[in-house]
């Protein structure tokens, strides 16, 4: 038996949908802050198959039960039901969404020759992330699943493929590999998807899709809050209205029904809803948001359950209902011709680093995307003559304080974030004439980057790595040995502040990942801009302590 083909046998999708579990309604399934769970269950208790349980455990060897949001996710997800999630970074919710996809069911039909029920080769699950990045962790993660199982060997394309425009691919070659195997779980960008399924309808089939799933939803819908300037508020509205984003369109488009029938809006059972499944999730779901999805576009309906974690659980929600990651240290270092100094705001407080994990030996991906790309080293060659003749854009303050931070502090791997509007591999030139060995982050191209993401980085380094990416593209990645994450600069205030926030713990979640230690630090040129940072922890109720090695 292979594990992605199903052991029992459906024909209709309104019967993958049927719950196998209790139905949750509408209520919060509140949590407490610890990943893992205090009633020990296991993977096959909350309905995953055992040759899958038994390939995660051979492929992750850290990973041995499901953790706490995971307990409530997978089954959730088997029910059928809508499910919107809503939890800390780094708890392992991508982690199980992956899963809880993988165990699902393959459409089947009768063969009419022999009467007996194959599976369909059609998508099962479709998987919409914000960021290619993001896209390829996924196939990673499937991989090392796939190359663990101890069944008969299935290809990797059988089992999920991924869509992400630019990645310098022709599309009819994506077309006609999606018609002639269609996997089981397509992971993508909205744009990409999109693109392909208007392109060709029969390579997405709609109407064969058990489930639409969204990791890091805030990021690919725009929604409006409804307090702030109003003219600003008004602009964003209009541009929204005018320019929905893929995501949004591609939504509104499958799920016409549901949008044209305001009686789903009080159903509270699978049966009768339209569309596939839709599951959506984030460790940032502003109020606004869910209101879209709730009320305005009628995507989701009060059966809908709703999984959220930690923080909700041992404090009242904050009025923005923001999740943040506690095992976190936060620090400001302002950096000027003076020199480099902790932000008076700072406390003392000594936080021990701990080891990053021991290597995972797994072996690299050999895909022909990666071969294509690999080797691009005249394009670099010419990058590095063009900048050599043209002025830094980056404050060089910033940048020095950035490349000592990460000497005295890194042991093995960190990540830099600067503004979206900044150049990555100008900011990767300027570093490495630094001394820093910097990378541009990108897990298709960059053999350090897919190292670090699937060895999981090998303890304390002779020459640690400082990646470098800009934030909307490290959303939900996950790089086992990160320690510190630098954030250059800080981002305006004034309109976006929400935005802002949501930003700040994302970025600053790619660390303290799965109960390990982390730092995050600020570096910003003045000390104006970093009482723009003091602002957004002081909403987190996180207070600054100081950067050991400065003053
Ligand atoms: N059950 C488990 N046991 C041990 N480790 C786990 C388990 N589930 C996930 N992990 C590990 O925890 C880390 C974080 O997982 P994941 O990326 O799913 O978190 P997340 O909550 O989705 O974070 P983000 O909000 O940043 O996307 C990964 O390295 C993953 O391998």
């Amino acid at each position: 038996m292979k594990i992605f083909s199903s052991s029992s046998c459906l024909r209709l999708r309104h019967l993958l949908r049927k719950p196998t579990r209790r139905s949750e309604g509408t209520r919060w399934i509140s949590l407490t802050t610890d990943t893992q769970t205090t009633t020990p269950v296991s993977f096959t208790d909350l309905g995953i198959r055992r040759p899958l349980v038994k390939a995660i455990l051979a492929g992750f060897p850290n990973v041995q039960e499901p953790t706490r949001i995971q307990a409530e996710l997978i089954p959730a997800i088997l029910s059928g039901k809508d499910v919107l999630l809503q939890d800390d970074t780094g708890v392992g919710k991508s982690f199980g969404l992956m899963l809880a996809l993988l165990n699902k069911t393959r459409l089947h039909y009768t063969d009419p020759e022999h009467g007996q029920l194959k599976p369909k080769p059609s998508i099962t699950s479709l998987l919409l992330v914000p960021h290619r990045d993001l896209a390829f962790q996924f196939l990673y993660w499937i991989r090392r699943v796939v190359d663990a199982s101890s069944e008969r060997p299935t290809p990797l394309q059988e089992v999920a493929q991924v869509v992400v425009r630019n990645n310098k691919i022709h599309l009819d070659e994506t077309l006609s590999l999606l018609r002639e195997t269609p996997p089981h779980v397509l992971i993508g960008t909205p744009a990409a998807v999109l693109e392909i399924w208007r392109k060709d309808p029969s390579a997405i089939r709609l109407e064969e899709l058990s489930s639409i799933a969204l990791d890091d939803v805030d990021y690919m819908i725009e929604t409006v809050p409804s307090e702030g300037d109003s003219v600003a508020l008004r602009k964003a509205r209009k541009k929204i209205t005018m320019h929905p984003g893929p995501a949004r369109d591609f939504l509104e488009t499958i799920y016409a029904d549901r949008r044209q029938r305001p009686d789903i809006a009080e159903m509270d059972d699978v049966e009768g809803v339209p569309g596939p499944q839709l599951i959506v999730a984030s460790a940032t779901l502003r109020r606004h948001l869910k209101n879209y999805l709730f009320h305005e576009s009628g995507l989701l309906n009060k059966g809908t359950v709703k999984v959220r974690g930690s923080v909700m659980a041992h404090r009242a929600p904050t009025k923005e209902d923001v999740a943040v990651n506690h095992k976190i240290s936060h620090s400001i270092l302002v950096a000027s011709y003076e020199g480099i100094k902790n932000t008076s705001a700072a406390v003392e407080e000594k936080v021990e680093m701990v080891d990053p994990d021991p290597a995972i030996e797994v072996s690299l991906m050999d895909n022909a995307e990666v071969t294509k790309l690999d080797g691009d080293d005249s394009e670099q060659t010419e990058r590095e003559r063009k900048f050599s003749t043209i002025p830094s854009p980056f404050n060089q303050d910033v940048l020095e304080a950035v490349a000592a931070a990460f000497a005295l502090d890194v042991p093995s791997v960190a990540l830099l974030t600067i503004p979206s509007d900044a150049s990555v591999h100008r900011a990767v030139y300027d570093l490495r004439a630094l001394g820093v060995n910097a990378h541009a982050m990108n897990f298709l191209v960059d053999s350090e980057s897919k190292s670090h993401l699937i060895h999981g980085g090998a303890g304390k380094t002779q020459n640690p790595t400082l990646f470098v990416a800009t934030p909307a593209t490290i959303r939900g990645v996950d790089m086992p040995s990160l320690s510190h994450v630098f954030i250059m600069g800080a981002e305006p205030l004034q309109e976006r502040w929400l935005s802002a926030i949501d930003t700040y713990i994302h970025v600053a979640g790619r660390v303290g990942r799965f109960g390990r230690k982390g730092k995050v630090v600020s570096v910003v040129p003045s000390e104006e801009e970093a009482e723009r940072i003091d602002i957004i922890l002081k909403r987190l109720g996180v207070c600054p302590v100081r950067f050991t090695h400065f003053r």
